[in-house]
């Protein structure tokens, strides 16, 4: 884990309320952490907890999933939350599947639902 360990956050369009509130129920914890994160949810994010560091890529359907995988692939994440929607069809189903196996290629944690994500974020210390 680099010094400042990354996390990557992700929420489909019916998650982002949930993400919201995700980023600021773990505000103080994500405080220590580098966030990246697909470009709507990261500004939803912003709007949560301002003071967070967010780097917002591409939205999903544009090639942000795609950019987050780049990331796992060159070791630059640290774990992965990513609220889907598995009610919804989505265009870029293909982008959130290959996001998901490169998750799982490199071993990295990955929260897929709340209740998961809430779980990760009780076990970091700071
Ligand atoms: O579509 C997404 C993940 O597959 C999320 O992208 P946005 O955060 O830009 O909505």
């Amino acid at each position: 884990m680099t010094s400042v360990p990354c996390i990557a956050l992700i929420a489909h369009d019916q998650k982002k309320d949930d993400m919201a509130e995700f980023a600021r129920r773990h505000r103080s914890k994500l405080l220590h952490w580098r966030i990246v994160a697909t470009g709507t949810t990261g500004g939803r994010i912003q709007d949560a907890a301002p003071d967070l560091n967010v780097t917002r890529l591409k939205s999903g359907p544009l090639g942000g999933d795609q950019q987050i995988g780049a990331l796992i692939a060159t070791g630059e994440v640290d774990m992965l939350v990513f609220l889907v929607d598995p009610l919804t069809p989505m265009p870029h189903d293909v982008d959130v599947k290959a996001l998901m196996r490169l998750a799982t290629v490199y071993d990295i944690p990955m929260a897929l639902n709340l209740a998961t994500a809430d779980i990760l974020m009780q076990t970091l210390t700071a």
